[in-house]
Parts: structure tokens; sequence; C-alpha cells
């Protein structure tokens, strides 16, 4: 039986918590722990099963795993938009998703959209100021259903931003663009990343992806985690150098894809 209560201290809240909590499972601010997390829909096998993961402050872990692994399940708890109900979780106040459509309203320019929710007279400033970042200061006034794919990613991506978050989270938020437009949004949650400094979960079916940008390579198997793998390559990073292939090599392995 799980419940909700707040740790308090420094931001961070114990959004839900068991009685077997102990202290010790809590991140220092802006990371995030998970014990023994445990979701069923119905009478259904188990989505998470038990899992365990801590993220620390600043850290950049790679989501893999199978379609129905459960990947989208733990980033919806994460973000509280799915209720725990066996386990606890630790996470910072401050946290942010981006989907994979964007979800922009098609009503409200794009501005609007980036500060939606938010109050104070400085709010068009505010958006300006990260639309500029995420490249996207000449699209300020725009119809969301004018943007292109890329476009709405970046509006997203600006949206969530704007939260100042401890923790983003990603799901697949390049799944539907081209190669190109693809290549260019790892480029900039790179840049981002590195300026904004916070812990960050990529859901993605892309090695390559996950290689280029994670510190750390986690492969979800029937909701357990079948390896968390460490990714110690300098930045930027290179498809072809000996460390990527081989990593390459490792993620391919635990996901069950081998060469012919
Ligand atoms: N609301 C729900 N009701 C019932 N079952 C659900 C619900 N949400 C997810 N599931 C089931 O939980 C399992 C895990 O789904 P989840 O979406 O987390 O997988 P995933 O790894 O994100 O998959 P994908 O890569 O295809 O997005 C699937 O079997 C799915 O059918």
């Amino acid at each position: 039986m799980a419940t909700i209560a707040p740790t308090g201290a420094g931001g961070m809240n114990a959004v839900f918590m068991t009685d077997r909590m102990h202290d010790a499972i809590a991140p220092r601010d802006g990371g995030v722990a998970v014990h023994g997390l445990t979701r069923r829909f119905g009478h259904g096998p188990a989505v998470l099963d038990g899992l365990d993961l801590t993220i620390a402050p600043g850290e950049f872990v790679a989501l893999l795993g199978h379609s129905g692994s459960g990947k989208s399940t733990l980033l919806r708890t994460l973000a509280g938009l799915d209720p725990v109900h066996e386990g606890t979780l630790f996470r910072p106040d401050a946290v942010s998703v981006v989907f994979q459509d964007g979800r922009l309203l098609p009503w409200k320019r794009v501005w609007e959209n980036v500060v939606l929710g938010q109050a104070g007279a400085d709010r068009r400033d505010r958006a300006l100021a990260v639309l500029e970042e995420v490249g996207l200061g000449h699209r300020v006034d725009a119809w969301p259903l004018t943007l292109s794919g890329g476009e709405a990613q970046r509006a997203a991506l600006a949206r969530a931003l704007v939260r100042r978050p401890a923790f983003l989270m990603l799901d697949e938020p390049f799944a539907a663009l081209d190669a190109l437009a693809r290549l260019k949004m790892q480029r900039l949650v790179a840049r981002l990343w590195a300026r904004h400094a916070c812990a960050v979960l990529l859901v993605t079916h892309d090695v390559d992806e996950a290689l280029l940008l994670a510190d750390r390579a986690i492969v979800l198997d029937h909701g357990r985690i079948r390896t968390d793998l460490a990714i110690p390559l300098d930045r930027p990073r290179h498809h072809a150098d000996p460390g990527f292939i081989h990593l390459r090599g490792v993620l391919l392995d635990a996901l069950g894809v081998h060469d012919d």
C-alpha cells in the first residue's frame, strides 16, 4: 500500500512512500530513485516488476527495450501521470516531459503553448528566450499546425525547458522525424543538456541515439532492468569510434539483436 508524503528538504519529494521506505535511498537534490516499483493493469502480468533505478542529478540515461517492455509506463509513473501502486519513488519537484507528438494546443500560438499555465507579466519574454534557445525565435507567433515536425518538437522542448526542470523526460521525441531533423534534434538536446545540467531520461528505440547522447543505457525487459550499461565515451561522440562500435554490439546483444 503506497502513501503520499513529502520529505520537504531541498525541494525533494518522496512522491509515494511505502512503510518500507528508508532515507538511505533518497537521492540528492535533482536525482531520481525508484525502489521495488511494480505496476499491473487489471489482473494482467506485471508491466513493471519490482524495478529499482537511480538517476544521479544531471545524469543522462537512455531507456531502451522492445515494444511492450514497460518504457512508457515507467516514464509516465516517474512523471506522476500514472499512480504508484507498489514501491517507492523519489524525484525532484521540477520535472518536465516531452512526448513523441509534442502535444501542442493548436488554438494557441507557439509562445503561448510554451508558457501555458505559467503566470507573470514576463511570460512572453520567457517564452521568447527559450524559443531562441531551441532555434525557433522566428516562429514565436506561429500557429502549431503550421510548424514542421522538427519545429513542433523544438517548441515542445522549449515548453519543457521553460519550467527549469531538474529532471527532463523525453519519450521517443525524435521518432517521427526524418533523418536530418533527427540528427539536428539530437545535437540540440546534447547542447541543452550541457547548458541546463538537468537529469534526463530518454526513451528511444535507437541504439546509436543512446550511445551518442547518454551517460548510461538501460535495457528494460518485461518490466525489469536487463542491462545497465555505462557509456564512458568522450563527447562529442562518433559512430566510427572503436569504443562506440563496441558498446553498440553490447547493447544490440542485450536487446537480442544479432548479425546474421
Ligand atoms: N493503460 C493501460 N491499460 C492496460 N495495459 C496497458 C496500459 N498501458 C500499457 N499497458 C500494457 O503495458 C505493457 C507495457 O506498455 P508500455 O507502453 O509501457 O511499453 P513500451 O515499452 O513503452 O512499448 P513501446 O516501445 O511500444 O512504446 C504493454 O503490454 C501494454 O499493452
